[in-house]
């Protein structure tokens, strides 16, 4: 079966350094796929390939076996590849459910333009609603977005990724900077997300705890290039991982590899 997502040979180049480095990889559909390696190894660099911020300076990503380097981040989103949401491009002074309707109405608008109704206007906080539910946020649904906590606002991200209702979603490091308190909250937004079973999910995270229990597969950048995909088990055990990046950096009391 061909995979939803696959890279062939993805490679960019900055002046004379290559982030990433001819990184061939595939994702079945429904599957939970975690990118892991040290700062720098290319990970963001790699997302931003496939959602179409950066363009590769050779190879090529294909979604559904449809080859998307002419197609621009917006046109990526529309075919089904979502890409969360930094917080910077929600309206501060609206509240949080405000803020969730105008994803999902972006949605709808691309795709039947025709929202201009009570009905319909309805439909869309009826969903915003369902969404805020979903990622754990409905007891905030009237809080002005500035007012949040940084794992709230992760977790509002995450609701108007959802509110694009692609097929695949990008998440990159959705605890970054969130305290120890927070991240069971996200961990748990993302198992039920997973739990549902209609989503692929490509997802960047350092905290080792969370990609052993999320996963299906891992794979590891090192030095812009892929050094290993496979299980949780296979990864854990993988001598090649262990030496260049997971020995004597991950032990069990440390959850967080940098
Ligand atoms: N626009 C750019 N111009 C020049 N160099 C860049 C650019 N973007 C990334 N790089 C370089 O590419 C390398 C990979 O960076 P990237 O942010 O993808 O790593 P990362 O694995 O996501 O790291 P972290 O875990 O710290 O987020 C780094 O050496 C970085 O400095």
């Amino acid at each position: 079966m061909e995979p939803i997502l696959r890279t062939e040979n993805l490679t960019i180049r900055f002046g004379g350094h290559t982030a990433v480095d001819h990184v061939n990889f595939n994702m079945p559909e429904k599957h939970l796929k975690s990118i892991i390696g040290p700062n720098g190894a290319g990970k963001t660099t790699f997302f931003n390939l496939i959602s179409g911020e950066l363009k590769p300076t050779a190879g090529d990503v294909y979604f559904k076996g449809q080859s998307l380097c002419q197609k621009s981040a917006i046109a990526r989103t529309r075919m089904g590849l979502g890409r969360s949401f930094q917080i910077t491009n929600v309206f501060p002074n609206l509240t949080v459910l405000e803020n969730v309707r105008l994803a999902v109405q972006s949605k709808e608008k691309i795709r039947y333009q025709l929202f201009r109704h009570y009905k319909s206007y309805q439909a869309i906080t009826e969903k915003a609603e369902e969404l805020l539910t979903l990622v754990l946020l409905n007891n905030k649904r009237d809080a002005l977005t500035t007012m949040l906590s940084h794992g709230e606002k992760r977790k509002l991200e995450i609701a108007m990724l959802l509110a694009l209702d692609t097929e695949i979603l990008l998440l990159d490091e959705p605890t970054a900077g969130m305290s120890l308190e927070e991240v069971p909250a996200i961990l748990e937004v993302i198992r039920t997300i997973k739990n549902n079973g209609d989503k692929t999910i490509l997802l960047i995270e350092h905290k080792m705890d969370m990609i052993l229990d999320l996963s299906d597969s891992i794979m590891v950048l090192f030095n812009g290039q892929l050094l290993a995909d496979g299980t949780p088990d296979e990864i854990m055990q993988n001598e090649t991982v262990q030496n260049a990046y997971l020995g004597g950096l991950y032990d069990e009391h440390l959850t967080e590899v940098k």
